[in-house]
């Protein structure tokens, strides 16, 4: 039976290991196909839809598996069965995480945990009085823990010898230790967590400041999502150094001792055994708890990425529904689901294995204490209460172990999460927060670019802007004009200093801007970006935002008037005070608010970089007429548009129009109309479009 090349067959689910029920195949082979050459055939299947998520699998079809005879099937279903049973023993492929995505081991190595230590240490060492009232409380509730068992056996045998002076002395003792134990404990818990809080609060301002003084170029870089990520959960995970881990390794370590020490003075064999079984414990803990934490760090990640999904698709929710991908959303969500049920299968079972070892090993140390300790007590080397002590100390041992592995696997977890904090904290601020410039006495809006090239940092391969040199005379309306990426945006990004020229230099008032002081110059310059989203406060909290000097409600209304936002303002539920957000406003309303904001600041120089998409046409005779009123007013000051309609270009007294990167013309509307240039050209498309 032959298939031919180009056939599009449906082939029965049972026929690809590897595909969902329902799954439909278009196979292309170089050669016609028959169920005879299909065993070497390479099936390249497209169209494979498994769940909702299109995706492509190639793999290779064996006749031997479906078509093969009865023996070979029976041969290959037991090389199945053996690579399963060898993919499961500890160490196997079975229990990789590797093979989902995502996956980096974050435990640190010895070197790194001391300098983070250390680190760490910094961030609290003037914490002193609180670190020592934490350390002598953990040895003293530590100390009274781990005795109350001699004791409480001491009572109870001295209770059945009838000796009632020394059964009440041991009682008083019992009461004395009960008592230190709950209130250093209590001492001990209290006094690590203010230091945790402590922690937690040093690190994110830290990492706050550091973050927040990067290079503009650095947010080109990094993701804001991973940003925030370190902000809340690594730092946190960072605390629990303190908070849980170095406090609980150090009870443990101390109750641990204390119990071993107890264990010796009482049978030194029966000690031993106790021993050999909490080192098998604790060995196979630790390989435990590293796949329970790995398994952890990608619960975490998934859980992160699916809720990132999730957060995508409700905000795009008009988009998704307009173009009906509901399925794909609820396919890449599905996906991380997958995932994570991948983990947690493999953690759980992991998690069942390390029980039944504890259970095991555990209960195993009670039949030692009956085997051993019987014959012991039969041969009269040791007493009943000594064998009764033995039982309370071996599980304190056990207890004490068990939790010393599992804190300081956590530890290594942690102090490796802390790496990528430390230096971040650790990087520089921008050399503009690090240097002072001149302050000029008198600003008056000269500007000129001489000669400036530059290309953005992560891109350096193409240049941005090249060989660029105009000048703006003070108190003059520039409009620049030009294709979309041509560069403008950027033009102005290297006016505000947000990032370097890579050749050339930018003069202010005749002095280059690099020598200017960059904080006392953005004080002086009103900035309207394109997209202009407005902070999560009210609207008049917007509109003062950044104001360097104390202004007044009427100023505020002032400058919403001047912007034409204050009748709208003043028509919505709580006027100045409603609280922006993000479906309250349109497009042209915020780019008013953040106009009102510029204006409000009484800027020299004022840069507009109007948008492309958030204007309808009413807004756009508003910005028109702000810009004429800017112009008539006495105040000299220097305004630059980046200009996409025709009504705003009228304003300007002279228009540069960029192409690729370079100033390509320059003059006004009319000189440049007669020139018949780009202009003209651009000019010409926007009139038909009007027309
Ligand atoms: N932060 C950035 N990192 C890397 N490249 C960038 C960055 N910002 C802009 N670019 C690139 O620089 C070029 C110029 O962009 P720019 O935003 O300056 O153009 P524009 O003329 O203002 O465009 P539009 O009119 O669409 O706003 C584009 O190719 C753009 O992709």
């Amino acid at each position: 039976m032959a298939i031919s090349q180009s056939q599009l067959c449906s082939l029965h689910p049972d026929h690809f290991p590897l595909s969902k029920p329902r799954v439909t195949c278009k196979i292309k082979t170089p050669y016609p196909l028959s169920f005879k050459n299909l065993h070497s055939a390479k099936l390249r299947c497209y169209s494979l839809k498994a769940g909702n998520s299109e995706s492509y699998r190639q793999f290779s079809y064996s006749d031997n598996e479906e078509f093969g005879n009865a023996n070979s099937g029976f041969q290959n279903l037991f090389i199945k069965w053996v690579s399963f049973v060898h993919s499961i023993v500890p160490g196997g492929s079975w229990w990789s995480l590797y093979e989902r995505q995502g996956f980096h081991n974050d435990a640190a190595k010895p070197r790194t945990v001391l300098l983070s230590l250390h680190r760490i240490w910094a961030l609290v060492a003037d914490e002193r009085l609180i670190i020592f009232i934490a350390f002598g409380s953990l040895v003293i509730a530590a100390i009274s823990d781990i005795s109350i068992p001699s004791i409480l056996a001491a009572s109870i045998f001295s209770a059945q010898s009838g000796d009632a002076v020394l059964f009440s002395r041991k009682a008083q003792f019992l009461v004395l230790l009960c008592f230190t134990s709950g209130v250093f404990s209590g001492l001990r818990s209290g006094c690590f967590g203010i230091l945790n809080a402590r922690l937690v609060k040093r690190l994110r301002e830290n990492l706050y400041t550091a973050v927040l003084l990067q290079d503009i170029s650095y947010f080109d870089r990094e993701k804001v999502g991973d940003l925030t990520s370190r902000l809340a959960a690594d730092c946190q995970r960072l605390s629990n150094v303190i908070g849980n881990d170095i406090h609980l390794i150090l009870r443990n370590a101390v109750q641990g001792t204390g119990a071993v020490i107890h264990l010796l003075t009482l049978s030194w064999p029966l000690a031993l055994s106790a021993l050999v079984i909490c080192s098998i414990l604790s060995a196979i803990f630790l390989v435990y708890g590293q796949y329970q934490r790995k398994a952890a760090k990608l619960t975490q990640d998934f859980t992160a990425y699916a809720n990132e999904v999730g957060q995508e698709t409700f905000s795009l929710i008009r988009t998704v529904r307009a173009y009906g991908t509901e399925g794909k959303e609820f396919g890449r969500y599905k996906r991380w689901m997958e995932n994570l049920a991948f983990i947690n299968f493999r953690e759980s079972v992991a998690y069942g294995f390390w029980n039944l070892n504890f259970n095991t090993l555990f209960r195993s140390t009670q039949i030692f204490a009956v085997l051993l300790g019987g014959m012991s007590v039969l041969s009269c080397c040791v007493t009943v209460e000594q064998l009764t002590q033995y039982v309370l100390y071996c599980e304190w041992l056990i207890y004490a172990a068990w939790r010393v592995t599992n804190n300081l696997s956590s530890l290594l977890q942690s102090v490796g999460a802390s790496e990528v904090v430390f230096q971040l904290m650790d990087s520089l601020p921008s050399d503009q927060f690090l240097s002072k410039g001149v302050k000029l006495q008198r600003l008056t809006g000269r500007i000129q670019f001489v000669n400036v090239s530059f290309h953005y940092p992560t891109r350096t391969k193409m240049p941005v802007l090249e060989d660029l040199s105009f000048s703006i005379e003070a108190n003059e309306v520039i409009a620049i004009v030009g294709l979309s990426g041509s560069g403008k945006s950027t033009l102005l990004n290297l006016l505000l200093r947000l990032y370097e020229t890579s050749n050339g230099q930018i003069y202010v008032d005749g002095f280059p801007i690099k020598e200017l002081d960059i904080g006392w110059l953005r004080q002086n310059i009103g900035y309207v970006t394109q997209e202009p989203h407005l902070f999560r406060m009210d609207i008049k909290s917007n509109i003062e935002y950044g104001c360097p000097r104390d202004v007044e409600q009427e100023d505020i209304e002032r400058a919403a008037k001047q912007a034409y936002a204050h009748d709208f303002i003043s028509l919505l539920p709580n006027g100045y005070e409603t609280l922006v957000d993000d479906n309250l406003l349109s497009g042209g309303q915020k780019q008013r608010i953040a106009i009102a904001r510029a204006i409000l600041r009484d800027p020299v120089i004022l840069i507009l970089d109007e948008a492309t998409s958030a204007l309808d046409s009413q807004s756009e005779h508003y910005i028109k007429e702000v810009l004429y009123a800017l112009k008539r007013e006495s105040k000299a000051r220097t305004i630059i548009i980046i200009a996409h309609r025709l009504s705003t270009i009228e304003v300007a007294d002279r228009i540069i129009v960029m192409d690729k990167g370079r100033l390509v013309e320059m003059g006004d509307h009319q000189g440049l109309l007669l020139k018949d240039g780009i202009y003209a050209r651009l000019n010409k498309v926007q009139r038909d479009v009007l027309t």
